[in-house]
Order: structure tokens, then C-alpha cells, then sequence
């Protein structure tokens, strides 16, 4: 079994990026929905990339965007996979010709099968606790039993992870990845070194153990 990948997200500071790096984040999420408290906008986020090494990937975060928002943040920074967490269609989510992650907000009824059919050229989709009026970076878990052993997409799983419950997520699950902000923050979008560190011992712990 290869390691549990992880993605740190909602990173607004060099710091906090290099934090990341120095733990062996596999990914590092920006957020340009500007709802967030955690959103950056092209200037903040190159000043967060500046200083990263190689090999570390980008997620470029998007709620329901107009297409000319995704393009102008590709033309700008070096996206590797992009993230839809709003009611993006497949025919747009697809339109960019870059990788890209679908959020399921994980409600009554969410049906992953479903999502995996009908957003066939998604890379992975990405279960969350959002929906309604909750936007996603919520901290709340969800139920990890409704997810099904193969759903026909590798699983990104996402909602209310950090580093005293991602073991048992994992264990659970059995993601491709693994998707955290607020569980490794000090403050909303001020990440916390030590809790990114805490929490990729947790996965550490979920992938030898069960
Ligand atoms: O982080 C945000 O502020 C955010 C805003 C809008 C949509 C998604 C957002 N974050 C994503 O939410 C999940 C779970 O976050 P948490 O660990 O429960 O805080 C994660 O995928 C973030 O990428």
C-alpha cells in the first residue's frame, strides 16, 4: 500500500507553507473562494509560494467561480490539481484541462457512486461536511461508514480531521489522501507548525497499524 498522501489547506502565509514542506505535506491547498477567512487572492499567494521547494503540489480551492477567476489564478501561479467545493458542473469542473478534486458535501442522501458516475473526469473526489449554508474549513466530521469501500474514484477525505482522530480515519477509510485546515490551525488560516507535525505522525500511525 503506498503512504497516505496529505494536503494541508488554506495556507495564507510563507510560513506556514514552508511549516508544511519541513513535514512532508504532500500538498498545499489555496483558497479562492471569497467567503473563506482562509481566501488569498494571486498576489497573496504568490508571496505563499515564493520561498517552497520542489515537489510540493498546489491545489488552487474554488466555490462556484466563473471560469475567467480559474483561468487568470492558472496563468498566474503553478496549479497542479485544481478544487471544486461549490455545485460546479462536470462539463466546467473538465474545462481547464488540469487534474482536479470534486467536493461531495456529505449531507442526507450524498451518494459517492453517484458523484464517481457522474464526474467521470475527476481525478478524486473529496467528501466533506459542507453544504447549506456552511461553506467548507467547517472542522465538523461526518459519518466515515457512508463511505463506500470502492466507489469508483480514489477518496480525498476531508471534514474535521486533525491529529487525535486522522489515525482512525484512515484505519476506517482506507483514502488515497487525507485534507485538513482547521485541525492544524491556531487561528483561522494561521496554521500551528506543531499540529501539522501531530497530525503527519497521526497518518504515520493510521497507515502501520490495522
Ligand atoms: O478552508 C476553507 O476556508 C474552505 C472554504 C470554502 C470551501 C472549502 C474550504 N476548505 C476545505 O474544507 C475541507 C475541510 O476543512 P476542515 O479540515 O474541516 O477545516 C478541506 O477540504 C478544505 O480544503
Amino acid at each position: 500500500m503506498p503512504r497516505t498522501r496529505v494536503k494541508i489547506c488554506g495556507i495564507t502565509r510563507p510560513e506556514d507553507a514552508l511549516a508544511c514542506a519541513r513535514s512532508g505535506v504532500d500538498a498545499i491547498g489555496l483558497v479562492f473562494a471569497p467567503r473563506s477567512a482562509r481566501y488569498v487572492d494571486i498576489a497573496q499567494a504568490q508571496r505563499v509560494l515564493a520561498g517552497l521547494p520542489p515537489f510540493i503540489s498546489i491545489v488552487a480551492l474554488f466555490q462556484n467561480p466563473a471560469a475567467e477567476e480559474v483561468r487568470s489564478v492558472l496563468a498566474a501561479l503553478p496549479v497542479s490539481c485544481l478544487q471544486f467545493h461549490g455545485d460546479e458542473s462536470e462539463t466546467f469542473c473538465a474545462a481547464f484541462e488540469r487534474p482536479y478534486l470534486k467536493a461531495v458535501p456529505m449531507g442526507a442522501g450524498a451518494d459517492l457512486r453517484d458523484y464517481a458516475r457522474r464526474f467521470a473526469s475527476a481525478s478524486a473526489l473529496l467528501p466533506d461536511s459542507h453544504g447549506g449554508e456552511r461553506i467548507g474549513g467547517t472542522g465538523e466530521t461526518f459519518d466515515w461508514g457512508r463511505i463506500p469501500v470502492d466507489c469508483g474514484k480514489p477518496i480525498v477525505l476531508a471534514g474535521g480531521l486533525h491529529a487525535g482522530n486522522v489515525a482512525a480515519a484512515i484505519r476506517s477509510v482506507r483514502p488515497w489522501a487525507v485534507d485538513v485546515s482547521s485541525g492544524v490551525e491556531a487561528a483561522k488560516g494561521i496554521k500551528d507548525a506543531a499540529a501539522i507535525a501531530a497530525f503527519m505522525q497521526g497518518v504515520t500511525d493510521g497507515d502501520s497499524r490495522g
